[in-house]
């Protein structure tokens, strides 16, 4: 249960959820408090309360500081909900909505409704609605049509999530809101926006209130970049956000708070302490986990910046006095490694060993999944500079308001809501070393000006410094766009265009690879040991041919969720052509990962309510309850190109069939 002041008790299981949930018991619940416990009667209108504005100015001031820190997350969430016809409501942890952004004339509409600042959504004075069993639930639910208690709020569909305090306690709460539509897909998306908004926003507080604590970061498949834990200089765990609770199945706070570092990730404290960069790789019920400090105390930061500085010096002394050692050929090793026995692939390696350590910009094309990424790492590490830092930034996967901070960093005191001892940038981060920008066509325009300038100068002047920083970085960049036509309709610099495409690596399709096979039997072996299984994963020849055969349009990363989920369905040593994915039996649908390009295409004034595609990814959605991290791995593309073909099919704006 939740205690007077909202936060969890520790007798209570529930941690709130950070994945929306699909199961409406809730409203049940719900409606029978609204009647035993707050006696009130249903099916009536019921009058909302409003205050005053000096009441909605003392009721908010708690909150001025994370509505002030928290804006550029806020403003994402805003931009959606105006695309789509939703309101956004914060309220404090009573339920009044102490902030209501209504920036169209259908939000005005809402707004006559009862969508607006100042009205309170207690359940227990209001009924089942959005955000008040949202915070009596302590978790992410939504409250469509007549599932609302009241007459008069059956006209809306609401989704909210709690806003979580670095204590753990609710602070508040986060809700989109539109007229009811029907709109099931809608509704889920809504739901899952308003659960990672809410997310993001808690890290943001847990980062800013543990800034003088150690604080981990479990950067794991599905919980991006939210999952954190705080511990203090004995090692012993002090606090975690909500998605690294959940990550680790702690059903309470203090399943995991007070626990010693060894316990709860098998690292030593030592280790934990070192002064080098520090990674460990922690599984987890078949979960991976990359655990990475992501901040240590500022105490300990003047030995570990001196230390820092003590090895760029003598890096650059190194470098400058032998310069970079090339490999010998032999040991270009990861390159051929990445290219199987595919003879394109052979050639291109061949030609990236040519060209590796002779400071030319790579530029890797090819569809969603081909092995981008993996090529870049290879890349690097057949590189004289293996070793040192390979810092990858998808510039597709930062918000446009964040990706001059991540890639310049910023200096002391520059923001409000920043650290006070500044960010170093990704751009410094991989000094010494290898910068991957991944979907680089996604770049805002006026930070390709920016980062021309860094190529031709090379040296940096993060965000609020007057001093440049010199660097010496490799720059590999990917997409899976065509630049050129970006070029052309002046999406993308020219200049930058001809600065990074000297060298280009296009990686073939997976249907068009010729080492399918071996392709499938080694990321089968991958697989085999992810799992920890002793015994080789067999494959009965029926299905051997159906994963020869299937056109793979998510290519290689759909082909190892496709393997991984048939190895743990087979019951023998062989996975059986029933094993795989019924995508696989019944192939046929659209290319998924066909270039935005032709979504864009097929949109807006085109896409049909049932184009083949659409359906594909509806039928992701459901299967993963909405929730968009899940749907894209389950389809093989990332995140961001999903939110994108979500955007572009208007499924956050059409009615779906219930
Ligand atoms: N040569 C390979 N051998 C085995 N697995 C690979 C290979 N190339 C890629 N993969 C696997 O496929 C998945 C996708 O790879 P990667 O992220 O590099 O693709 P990408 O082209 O960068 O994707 P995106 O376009 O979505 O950013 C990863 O799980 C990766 O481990």
């Amino acid at each position: 249960m939740r205690n007077n002041n909202g936060s969890y008790t520790s007798s209570t299981s529930t941690a709130p959820a950070v994945t929306p949930e699909n199961d409406a018991s809730y409203i049940q619940s719900s409606w029978q408090r609204c009647k035993d416990k707050y006696k009130i009667e249903p099916q009536r209108t019921i009058k909302l309360c409003s205050l005053t504005e000096r009441e909605i100015q003392e009721k908010r001031e708690p909150l001025e500081q994370l509505l002030f820190d928290s804006h550029s997350i806020i403003q994402r969430i805003r931009r959606v909900a105006r695309q789509s016809g939703y309101s956004v409501l914060i309220s404090n942890a009573e339920g009044v909505t102490v902030k209501a952004f209504t920036d169209s004339d259908h939000d005005r509409a809402l707004q006559s409704k009862g969508l607006r600042q100042g009205t309170l959504w207690q359940e227990a004075i209001v009924g089942t609605n959005g955000l008040g069993t949202c915070l009596e639930e302590k978790r992410p639910i939504t409250v469509d049509a007549s599932e609302h208690y009241g007459t008069n709020l059956q006209c809306f569909s609401c989704s909210a999530a709690p806003l979580i305090g670095a204590d753990g306690s609710i602070v508040g709460g986060l809700d989109m809101s539109t007229f009811a539509s029907g709109n099931r897909l809608g509704q889920a998306l809504a739901l899952n926006f308003v659960t990672e908004t809410a997310n993001e926003i808690e890290a943001l507080i847990f980062r800013g209130a543990y800034k003088n604590q150690h604080i981990i970061n479990l950067a794991g498949a599905a919980n991006m970049n939210t999952a954190l834990v705080a511990f203090n200089d004995n090692g012993t765990v002090i606090a975690a956000t909500t998605t690294a609770l959940m990550a680790l199945n702690c059903r309470q706070r203090y399943d995991l708070v007070g626990k010693g570092v060894e316990e709860a990730f098998q690292i030593s404290r030592n280790e934990l302490f070192q002064p080098a960069p520090f990674h460990h790789q922690f599984q987890f019920n078949n979960a991976e986990f990359d655990l990475h400090l992501e901040l240590r105390p500022p105490e300990a930061k003047p030995q570990q910046e001196t230390l820092r500085r003590q090895t760029a010096a003598a890096q650059t002394k190194r470098t400058s006095s032998i310069g970079l050692k090339r490999l010998p050929p032999e040991q270009h090793t990861p390159l051929l490694e990445a290219a199987g026995s595919d003879p394109a692939l052979i050639r291109q390696a061949n030609s990236c060993m040519r060209i590796v350590d002779r400071g030319v910009i790579t530029l890797i094309q090819g569809e969603t999944g081909t092995g981008k990424e993996v090529w870049a790492k290879a890349l690097h590490d057949s590189s004289a500079r293996r070793g040192r830092p390979f810092v990858a930034v998808n510039c597709a996967a930062i918000p446009e308001t964040l990706i001059e901070s991540e890639l310049f960093g910023y200096g002391a005191g520059t923001f409000t809501g920043g650290l006070k001892s500044g960010k170093k940038g990704k751009i410094e981060a991989s000094d010494g070393g290898t910068l991957f920008l991944d979907e680089i066509g996604d770049m805002p325009a006026e930070l390709q000006a920016r980062l021309l300038r860094v190529l031709a100068e090379k040296e940096i002047i993060p965000l609020g410094e007057v001093e440049p920083v010199p660097i010496d970085i490799n720059v590999i960049c990917a997409t899976h766009r065509d630049l050129e036509q970006y070029v052309s309709q002046g999406d993308f610099r020219e200049d930058l265009y001809y600065r990074i495409s000297v060298f280009k690596v296009t990686l073939p399709a997976l249907r068009n690879r010729q080492d399918k096979s071996e392709l499938i039997r080694k990321v089968l072996e991958q697989i085999r040991s992810e799992l920890g299984d002793p015994d080789p994963i067999g494959l009965a020849t029926e299905a051997e041919q159906a994963l020869v055969s299937y056109p793979w349009p998510g290519n290689i990363r759909q082909l190892k969720n496709v393997l991984h989920c048939a190895a743990c369905m087979r019951e023998g040593r062989d996975i059986q052509i029933d094993d795989l994915a019924g995508e696989v039996l019944n192939p046929g649908l659209e290319d998924f990962s066909a270039g935005t390009a032709s979504v864009a295409q097929s949109s807006g004034n085109g896409a049909t309510s049932q184009s083949p595609e659409k359906q594909q990814l509806i039928a992701a959605l459901e299967t993963n309850r909405w929730n968009v991290t899940r749907a894209a791995k389950a389809l093989g593309v990332s995140r961001s190109t999903l939110h994108r073909k979500i955007k572009a099919h208007g499924l956050l704006l059409e009615p779906q069939e219930s």
